[in-house]
């Protein structure tokens, strides 16, 4: 598991571009958000420590038929800790690191897929293992970028059915949404690695008694089988609140 940085690696943000896509639910297209480095060193890091885990919420370790994908969790090393910084200061002052669960990486292969879902939790807090506010309460926003896309890669695409695909011409000729897909399908970005798409999975009008922010159902999305060729791609979710110790894990790993 050791990545290819060294240890004169110093944390440095690639001057990533941020493409609007739409204002609500609020859904942020991140050109170039990951580097080419970074994206070296996270395949190399997560080699051989991908298995077959369960979805979030169910509070059993079973399998599950909604994801045949697999997970991997990576020690915060270095660069896992640069990415933090990166994606917790893209949300403003008012997010800190500590919110950020730890990274998640996901590999597909040929048929694999996650069938449609929120990444917000729909059972009340108290049902789920950490979604109480002392636990950091619900996943306020989710990145999800492409590490790894094969050349003979096709399929695979994380697609929101509820949403409306852009309307220039220039997210398809660029590669980024699938335009040939049928627009009753809704809104397919394509996988580009060092790719990321950002959205807030809550609404912001929280119920005016509880305090309590609803998930938005319109950002459901799945991440579409492959047709040929792989697909790994790395979950940063952010949640109401600072995450405790023991959900967060080790701060830091020394060695890079
Ligand atoms: O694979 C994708 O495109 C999306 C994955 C996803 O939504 C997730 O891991 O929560
Ligand atoms: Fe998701």
């Amino acid at each position: 598991e050791t990545g290819v940085v060294g240890s004169d690696y110093v944390c440095s943000h690639p001057p990533y571009k941020p493409l609007l896509v739409s204002a609500s639910p609020l859904v942020i297209y991140l050109e170039g958000f990951l580097t080419a480095q970074e994206r070296s060193h996270l395949k190399a890091v997560s080699e051989g420590k991908f298995a077959h885990s369960a979805v979030t919420g169910d509070g059993k370790a079973a399998r599950h038929v909604a994801r045949t994908s697999q997970s991997a969790y990576v020690p915060r090393d270095a660069v896992l800790h640069c990415i933090e910084e990166r994606a917790a200061a893209f949300q403003g002052y008012d997010v800190v690191r500590e919110q950020l669960e730890p990274i998640q990486l996901v590999k597909y292969g040929v048929g694999e897929q996650y069938h449609i879902h929120t990444d917000w939790i729909a059972r009340p807090a108290e049902q789920v293992m950490h979604a109480t506010a002392e636990g950091g309460g619900n996943r306020l926003s989710s990145f999800f970028a492409y590490v790894d896309v094969g050349n003979e890669t096709t399929g695979g695409g994380t697609q929101f059915p509820l949403l409306d695909a852009p309307k220039n011409e220039a997210w398809c000729t660029r590669g980024l949404v699938d335009c040939d897909a049928p627009w009753t399908d809704g809104l397919t970005f394509r996988p580009v690695a060092g790719n990321a798409i950002f959205w807030r999975n809550l609404k912001v009008d929280g119920d005016v008694k509880t305090g309590v922010n609803e998930g938005d159902y319109r950002t459901l999305h799945a991440g579409l089988p492959i047709g040929s060729g792989n697909k790994i791609g790395l979950n940063i979710w952010t949640r109401e609140g600072i995450l405790s110790e023991e959900a967060r894990g080790p701060e830091f790993y020394p060695d890079v």
